[in-house]
C-alpha cells in the first residue's frame, strides 16, 4: 500500500516508520521544513527509544521518505492518515484548526478512492464535519475517509505500535474499512486483534479508553492522599487491589499526578463534549479538577516542611519531563509545581536526562545541571518529578551529604521509606509514611516481606 502521513511528530513519525516497517511504501509530510530535513539527514527530532534504529532501516529499504509538500506527498497515496495535534482550546475543547487544515491541503490533491484516515485524537463527529470540508474543497470526488485512533504510549511507542494490544478503526464505508484491514493485515496475521466499528464508536473509544486510565491515576492519588493521613501504604493497597483481574494492576501508580500532551487535553475535551452533548461527564470533571489541584498541593507539602526557609530556600527538582524515557514536558508536572515553589522565594536547581532544552523553553529562572549530583548539591531540598531509571540507582548518601539541608520528596516513590532509616534525611513520598530525620527509626514500620514491597514499587512505576 502507498501510505502518507500528514504530521511528523511522536505519532505521524512512529506510525510512518511502523508502517514502512509492515513492508507499505510510506511519505511523511511535515509543513515544518526545518524537521523534513532533520528528517532527510536520518535524524530523528524527538527522543524515542528505538525509533532512530527503525527509521534508518526503512529508509535504507526504501520504504520511507519525508516531504514538507502535500502535492508531493500525497497525490498517488492509497491512503492519507492525518496525525497532526489537536491541542487544548481555553474553554477545554480541542482546537481542530490543524485538523482541518491538513484535510483542506489534501482535498485538491488525493486521487480517486483514495482513504482519509484520522489518526489525530479527536471529538466525536470530526470524521464527519472533515467529510464535508473535503468534498467542499475537492468538489465531485469519490473518497473515503475513516478514524483510526492511536493508542500508543511516548517511551515506548515503537513496542506499541508493532505489538499493540488492539487496533481500532472506524468507518461508515466498507470499502475504507477494507483498505484498513490490508494495512494492518501484518498485524492480525501476529494475533493481534483488530476491531473495525463505526466512526463514531472509534472516535469515542480513544476519549473513552484515556478518561478510563486517567481515572485510575486519578482514583490511587486519592487514595495516597487517604494513606498519607491514616497511616496506609498506597504501594500496598494497590498491590493489594491490583490482584483482583476485575482492577488489574497498571495505571495503578500514584505520584504527582498525570500530564503529558494526551490525558491532561483529551480528559478537557472527553468533558466538553460530554457539556456540549448534554451528558455531563462528572466524574472526569472532577478527575480534572483533582489532579490540576495535585500539583499545588504538592508544591505546599515541600514548603511547609521547609518552613521558615522556604523563602530563599534551593531546590533541586530531577525529572521534568512528564514521564520517564521522553523528552517530551507537555503539561508535565514539573511545570506546574516549580512556578509555586518559585512563587514562594525558592531557587530552583534542575537536572533531567533527555528534556532540558524544552523545559528552558517553558520555565524561567532555573539553574539547569549536567546531573542530579550537581543539582543536588547546596541544595536545602531536592524532590523528584520524573521516574528516570537513572535516579533509582543513585547515590543517596553521596547525595545527601552534599546537601545544605536534609529534605528528599520522592513524588515518584523511586525509593522505599524503609531504606531511609540510616541517611541523614527527612524523606517525604506519596501516600506512604514520612520518614523524618530526627527519629527515622520509630517512624517507619518494616514492612512485612521486603521483597514485596519491592516488587511492588518496581511494577508500580513501570506504569
Ligand atoms: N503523543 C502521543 O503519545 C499521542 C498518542 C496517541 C495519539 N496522539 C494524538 O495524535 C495527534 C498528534 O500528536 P503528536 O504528539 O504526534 O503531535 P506533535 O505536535 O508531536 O506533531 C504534530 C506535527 O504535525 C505537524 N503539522 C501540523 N499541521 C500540519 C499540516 N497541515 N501539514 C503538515 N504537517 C503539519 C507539526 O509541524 C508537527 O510536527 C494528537 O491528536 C494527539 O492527541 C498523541
Ligand atoms: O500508573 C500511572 C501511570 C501513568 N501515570 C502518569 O500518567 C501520564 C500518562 O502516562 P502514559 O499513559 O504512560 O503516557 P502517554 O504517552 O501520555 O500515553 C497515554 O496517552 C496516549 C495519547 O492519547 C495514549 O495513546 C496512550 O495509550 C496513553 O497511555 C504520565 O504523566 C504518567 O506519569 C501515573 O501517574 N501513574
Amino acid at each position: 500500500m502507498k501510505i502518507t502521513i500528514i504530521g511528523a511528530g511522536y505519532v505521524g513519525l512512529t506510525s510512518g516508520t511502523c508502517l514502512a516497517e509492515l513492508g507499505h511504501h510510506v511519505t511523511c509530510i511535515d509543513m515544518n521544513e526545518d524537521r523534513v530535513a532533520r528528517l532527510r539527514a536520518g535524524e530523528v527530532p524527538i527522543y524515542e527509544p528505538g525509533l532512530q534504529e527503525l527509521m534508518a532501516s526503512n529508509i535504507q529499504a526504501g520504504r520511507l521518505l519525508f516531504s514538507a509538500d502535500t502535492v508531493d506527498g500525497a497525490a498517488d497515496a492509497d491512503a492519507v492518515f492525518i496525525a497532526v495535534g489537536t491541542p487544548s482550546l481555553a474553554d477545554g475543547d480541542i482546537d481542530l484548526s490543524f485538523v482541518q487544515d491538513a484535510a483542506r491541503g489534501i482535498a485538491r490533491v488525493i486521487k480517486p478512492n483514495c482513504v482519509v484516515v484520522v489518526k489525530s485524537t479527536v471529538v466525536v463527529g470530526t470524521c464527519k464535519a472533515l467529510r464535508e470540508i473535503i468534498a467542499e474543497e475537492r468538489g465531485a470526488l469519490d473518497f473515503s475517509i475513516a478514524s483510526n485512533p492511536e493508542f500508543l504510549r511516548e517511551g515506548t511507542a515503537v513496542r506499541d505500535f508493532l505489538e499493540p494490544e488492539r487496533v481500532v478503526f472506524g468507518s461508515d464505508d466498507p470499502r475504507a474499512c477494507a483498505v484498513l484491514e490490508q494495512i494492518y493485515q501484518p498485524l492480525a496475521d501476529r494475533g493481534v486483534t483488530v476491531m473495525r466499528t463505526s466512526n463514531a464508536n472509534a472516535e469515542l473509544i480513544k476519549y473513552s479508553a484515556n478518561a478510563f486510565l486517567a481515572l485510575k491515576i486519578g482514583f490511587i492519588n486519592d487514595v495516597a492522599n487517604l494513606c498519607e493521613q491514616v497511616g496506609g501504604d498506597v504501594s500496598a493497597v494497590a498491590a493489594g487491589i491490583g490482584l483482583d483481574t476485575r482492577i488489574g494492576s497498571a495505571f495503578l501508580s500514584a505520584g504527582p499526578g498525570f500530564g503529558g500532551s494526551c490525558f491532561p487535553k483529551d480528559t478537557r475535551a472527553f468533558a466538553a463534549t460530554g457539556r456540549k452533548h448534554d451528558a455531563p461527564q462528572g466524574l472526569i470533571e472532577t478527575l480534572i479538577e483533582g489532579n490540576e489541584a495535585r500539583s499545588r498541593m504538592l508544591a505546599e507539602r515541600v514548603l511547609r516542611e521547609l518552613g521558615s526557609k522556604a523563602n530563599g530556600a534551593t531546590i533541586a527538582v530531577l525529572g521534568l519531563a512528564f514521564k520517564a524515557n521522553t523528552d517530551d514536558i507537555r503539561d508535565s508536572p514539573s511545570l506546574a509545581i516549580i512556578p509555586w515553589l518559585q512563587k514562594a522565594g525558592c531557587r530552583i536547581k534542575a537536572h533531567d536526562p533527555k528534556a532540558m532544552t524544552e523545559a528552558a523553553k517553558q520555565l524561567d529562572d532555573i539553574t539547569f545541571c549536567d546531573n542530579a549530583y550537581d543539582a543536588a548539591r547546596d541544595a536545602d531540598g531536592v524532590i523528584v518529578l520524573t521516574e528516570w531509571d537513572e535516579y533509582r540507582h543513585l547515590d543517596l548518601a553521596k547525595i545527601a551529604g552534599t546537601m545544605r539541608g536534609a529534605l528528599l520528596a520522592d513524588y515518584r516513590n523511586l525509593w522505599l521509606p524503609s531504606d531511609m532509616t540510616d541517611l541523614d534525611l527527612t524523606y517525604l513520598s506519596i501516600g506512604r509514611p514520612t520518614v523524618s530525620r530526627a527519629s527515622a527509626a520509630v517512624q517507619v514500620a518494616k514492612p512485612a516481606s521486603r521483597t514485596v514491597e519491592r516488587a511492588m514499587t518496581a511494577t508500580s512505576s513501570a506504569g
